[in-house]
């Protein structure tokens, strides 16, 4: 559970990346980046990475081809429109979207990595279907391709950090765990206070995220992204220019037999700006299995807190309470 932290740590993730094949805990630095994450997860499940390696252009220009995205006429948008018949990708209008039954006060689009239809069966066939992405500017899905994949190797590189600083298997949420994430983002754009629904719908009502580990690209000049602690105080998310904002969701919350938290957080855009976030979840493979791991269990005093989930069920789920239809 998360503990009674007024701030968010900041970790430069550096040493952790020289050499990303095998990480050597013999070197200081990189000990000490563990030990970090390790806290971070523990006591608030939030922090911010820096040093992470992915070049400000393409961090930047994601957020700003999706703020020119909004900025489209509704029926330009309403081209890419998410449904359940385009897999869940594409467009959702503003207060479509909805948490615990509430309309949030902003509009998205999602993505899923791609896959061959039939990879998963018929659970997956929910999920296919190619990303829809605008068709201008031009390079927006090779923009959104390179962002993804960047993205996806720095989750897995903070797994293993998380993983080593107990000494545990490097890749022990690779292979039939995460070893291919079924990942996804979402761009997200909300409305400022001049806005009409504003202040009755909150951008993004309270909540916790549901994979592994989150990497929030936003906007560097809006506070908007809150997080609960302990004492039931909302702690703001400052915006750290470069750095991602990061967070643990529910599978590793349940993998780690509640070693690490998926903390509770809501987004409130209260300024006079349009903000743009685009939070991209490192999740678990479509088909895992998640249990508490015997490794944590024997550092959570030995008994499973958490029932099985299998992650498309799950995640399945979530996707139908999440859209108003
Ligand atoms: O917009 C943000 O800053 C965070 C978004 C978020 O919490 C989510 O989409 O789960
Ligand atoms: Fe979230």
């Amino acid at each position: 559970m998360a503990s009674n932290f007024d701030s968010i740590p900041l970790i430069d993730v550096s040493p952790l990346l020289s050499n990303p094949e095998t990480i050597n805990l013999d070197d200081p630095n990189v000990l000490q980046v563990v030990k970090k994450l390790h806290e971070a997860c523990q006591n608030v499940g939030f922090f911010y990475v820096k040093g992470h390696g992915i070049p400000d252009t393409l961090v930047k220009g994601v957020r700003d081809a999706a703020r020119n995205f909004f900025l489209l006429p509704h029926e330009e948008k309403m081209k890419i429109q998410l449904s359940a018949s385009t897999g869940y990708r594409g467009y959702t209008k503003l207060l479509d979207n909805k948490t615990q039954g509430k309309a949030d006060l902003h509009e998205s689009i999602d993505a899923y990595t791609e896959f061959a239809p039939g990879t998963y069966g018929p659970m997956g066939e929910h999920f296919e279907g190619p990303n829809l992405w605008p068709e201008y500017p031009q390079g927006f899905k090779e923009m959104m391709d390179d962002y993804g994949n960047a993205l996806e190797k720095l989750s897995k590189m903070i797994m293993r950090g998380v993983v080593l600083a107990l000494r545990g298997s490097p890749n022990l949420f690779e292979g039939d765990r995460a070893g291919k994430s079924f990942w996804s983002m979402r761009l997200i754009g909300c409305p400022g206070s001049g806005s009409a629904a504003h202040p009755s719908a909150m951008g993004i009502g309270a909540h916790r995220d549901y994979g592994l580990l989150i990497l929030v690209n936003q906007d560097d000049d809006i506070t908007a992204l809150e997080v609960l602690n302990r004492r039931d105080e909302w702690i703001p998310a400052v915006p750290v220019p470069g750095a991602f904002l990061c967070n643990i969701g529910d599978m590793l919350n349940i993998w780690s037999n509640g070693m690490y938290t998926a903390t509770t957080h809501r987004v409130i855009n209260s300024s006079s700006k349009y903000r743009v976030s685009i939070p991209f979840f490192y999740e678990p493979n479509f088909q895992a299995i998640v249990e508490p791991l015997e490794f944590y269990k024997q550092k959570t005093g030995g008994v499973s807190r958490f029932q099985k989930v299998v992650y498309a069920e799950y995640l399945l789920n979530k996707i139908r309470n999440n859209f108003v239809g």
